[in-house]
């Protein structure tokens, strides 16, 4: 109901409006002059009041200013009376608003402020809105700050934007002197200012008509080749940096993270959206300022041709501009909604050749192949969608052109014949015209494309200021480390799920020269307690102390190298022996690889390698057994000579001989703190102290006999061994 109340309201005040103009309108015309300043003097007068009349009238029916209604009441009020300015300032004859203020021409200004005010809408949207306000801002300081990072590139870019100038300024004098070898030809013909033009357009065109020419050419052509590698330079090493930054910048985040985010998002970030960023500063602005240079001198050279003329040509640019507008908004909705139909045509086609045995036991080819022809009539339907936007757009585009060139050679003839301007001076004209207008198209597609890489390169510093969840800035390093490890009273729940908490109030002691065994059900917490060991996450209560300092205030290298672990499933580098074994630690002898390789019980299947401890070992260490790659780690980790070990699971991929190897060379380091977690009674049995965790608690604590002899839990779990 007040929707319908609202109707009639703005109904009655466009009703109210119309008849107080169209009678001021023709009231205005009942005021004969015969002198033009006078003419002129009546339609700003009439003006003024039409605008105030109708401001009038839209505050007392609307109760409020809307903008867009102001720009309609503007435009329609001043437009008779600039468009009869215009006409006398231009061809010094009075227009047909003047003379007959007739509700043709009323109607014709009300169709043409309706339609500004309409293209304003559409190109230039009210940014009254905050966050469109914001996002202008944001994008804004995004791009300031990939061209900062450009610096080192400066000199580059510098030298490119020279180079680019040169060789716009040559390309731009091509049509003039056009006109002028035209001209030159249709009056009376004189040799030195024939060859002048010709050989500036030999400059410019790099037609090597003389000596001069030539030399002038190579210039040209050496400066456009210039400017391609500069710019070329730049974006490269720019893209290098960048991908090098955004590198580091990953690997300093906490596990957490990695757990988050799908791998696929991360490595489009660090190789696509690097690159878009590069091409933002490098290709886009390179052909934002080779075309905005081009436009603005092709402007002032049509300007000093034909000042008149060119205003008349400007005026199809906000057509252009708003029929680009909204070919790229349509065109590219359709693209992206193509794009999506195609990705999941893709992927219920490889769903299908990935489980073609499931397809095959349950008959369902046909229904299969249907599937995929309906994926593929959306991608048809949305192509020819795309096509038909395509095919008006490109109508449209060519039918402003062609009236744009009929305009101008019927006014181009006026001036002419009245001697505003030559044949030569025209054909110039057309030939900027038409140059002019791709320009600009260029203009608008670059900045939308801008802006698509200004967003990507706000992706990438997304990344680049996230600072990491586990700091990695302490700095103890102590000469002497005794290795006593305590956890106090940890709450831990895994950031991926924080809702359930994994250790609950845990606490626990590892004494050096001491082994412990953790031991429970799945699932219980023990792989967490040497994630956070680890430093891999950060605990939401409580903390770990290593030899009674808090974990965090360790130097990072320090600690990973006085913590070393050995995984169930240990991670190899491609890369040889050597290099696996003595990963991460920069100085390290062969002899002190060999040292820890014989403690892991890996020397000699290593010497029994075709190359020894240079041999590669394949990406993943592919080329390696289970045991082997094993024993590789347990060197890795015994190589940085830990005070804390931690054995997560290893034996159950070593052989019992193994182990017992492995277990000796333990057992000859004698001021180690141990953490083990296993399986297998053998290896359990041998512990100082053993641990039983169970929902993220310590159940039970004690020697082997203690707990049989508790016969707690731990009873039921050696019982439920043996049964395996
Ligand atoms: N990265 C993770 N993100 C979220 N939850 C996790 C993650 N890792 C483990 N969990 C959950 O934490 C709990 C404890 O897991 P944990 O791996 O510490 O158990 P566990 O005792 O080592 O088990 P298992 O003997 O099977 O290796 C489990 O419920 C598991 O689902």
């Amino acid at each position: 109901m007040a929707d319908f109340r609202q109707l009639i309201r703005t109904a009655a005040s466009l009703i109210v409006a119309v008849c107080v103009d169209l009678s001021l309108f023709h009231s205005s015309g009942l005021l004969v002059t015969h002198s033009v300043p006078g003419q002129l003097a009546r339609l700003w007068l009439s003006a003024a009041v039409r605008c105030s009349a109708l401001a009038a009238v839209c505050l007392l029916t609307a109760g409020r200013w809307k903008p867009l209604l102001l720009r309609v009441t503007a435009a329609h009020g001043l437009l008779p009376a600039v468009f009869e300015t215009g006409t006398v300032a231009l061809y010094r004859e009075d227009g047909r608003c003047g003379r007959m203020a007739g509700t043709r021409c009323w109607l014709l200004c009300a169709a043409a402020s309706v339609a500004a005010a309409l293209f304003w809408e559409i190109t230039v949207p009210d940014s009254d809105d905050t966050a469109g306000k914001e996002s202008k801002h944001k994008s804004r300081v995004l791009f300031m700050r990939v061209f900062r990072l450009l610096r080192p590139d400066y000199p580059l870019l510098l030298g490119g934007l020279v180079f680019l100038s040169l060789a716009v300024l040559c390309e731009m004098f091509i049509p003039f002197y056009t006109g002028r070898v035209i001209d030159i030809l249709g009056g009376q013909y004189q040799q030195s200012e024939f060859t002048s033009a010709l050989l500036f357009m030999g400059l410019v065109s790099g037609r090597p008509s003389s000596c001069l020419t030539v030399r002038l050419f190579v210039i040209s052509s050496v400066s456009a080749g210039c400017r391609g590698g500069l710019l070329l330079c730049a974006i490269s090493s720019y893209t290098c940096r960048i991908k090098v930054k955004l590198f580091g910048a990953l690997t300093k985040q906490e596990v957490g993270f990695f757990e988050a985010i799908k791998t696929g998002e991360i490595t489009s970030r660090l190789s696509k959206d690097t690159t878009l960023m590069a091409k933002t500063v490098g290709l886009n602005v390179n052909v934002l300022l080779r075309t905005f240079i081009k436009t603005v001198g092709m402007i002032s050279l049509m300007m000093n041709l034909s000042w008149k003329l060119t205003l008349l040509v400007l005026m199809e640019t906000p057509i252009t501009g708003l029929i680009q507008n909204l070919y790229d908004t349509y065109y590219q909705r359709l693209c992206r909604a193509m794009q999506d139909s195609m990705a999941l045509a893709n992927e219920s086609a490889s769903e299908v050749v990935s489980s073609i045995r499931v397809v095959r036991s349950f008959k369902s080819e046909k229904h299969e192949a249907r599937r995929y022809d309906e994926r593929l009539l959306d991608i048809h339907n949305l192509k020819t969608r795309r096509d038909i936007v395509r095919a008006i757009y490109l109508l449209a585009r060519r039918l402003t052109g062609l009236g744009m060139q009929v305009f101008m050679l019927y006014y181009g003839r006026l001036f002419i014949q009245s001697g505003q301007m030559t044949t030569g001076n025209l054909i110039s004209f057309i030939l900027y015209q038409s140059n002019v207008g791709a320009n600009i198209r260029t203009l608008t597609y670059i900045f939308g494309d801008m802006l698509n890489s200004v967003g990507a390169a706000g992706k990438v510093f997304e990344y680049l200021d996230r600072k990491p969840q586990v700091s990695a800035d302490g700095h103890l390093k102590p000469d002497q480390l005794t290795g006593n490890v305590k956890f106090n009273c940890l709450n831990f729940a895994y950031p991926a799920n924080p809702s359930k908490t994994v250790l609950k109030d845990f606490s626990l002691e590892l004494k050096p020269g001491q082994m412990t065994a953790l031991v429970g059900s799945s699932g219980g917490g023990k792989s967490t307690c040497v994630s956070l060991l680890e430093r891999f996450y950060e605990p939401q209560d409580g903390e770990i102390l290593l030899d009674n300092e808090p974990l965090k205030s360790y130097d990072h290298h320090y600690l990973h190298k006085k913590v070393a672990v050995v995984s169930q499933d240990p991670v190899l580098f491609s890369g040889s022996v050597r290099d696996n074994i003595a990963y991460g630690l920069a100085e390290c002898t062969l002899d002190e690889i060999q040292d820890a390789a014989r403690k892991a019980n890996a020397h000699d299947f290593i010497m029994q390698l075709e190359k020894g401890y240079d041999t590669e070992v394949g990406e993943g260490g592919g080329q390696l057994s289970k045991s082997e790659k094993q024993r590789i780690a347990i060197a890795r980790a015994l190589v940085r000579q830990p005070n804390v070990l931690i054995l997560d699971e290893i034996t159950s991929s070593l052989d019992t001989e193994s182990e017992n190897k492995v277990q000796q060379a333990l057992a000859s380091c004698p001021n180690i703190t141990l953490l083990v977690i296993a399986h297998r009674l053998k290896t359990i049995e041998k512990a100082d102290q053993i641990v039983v965790i169970s929902g993220g608690k310590v159940e039970e604590r004690g020697t082997h006999q203690k707990l049989m002899d508790m016969k707690g839990s731990y009873y039921k779990l050696v019982e439920k061994l043996f049964d395996e």
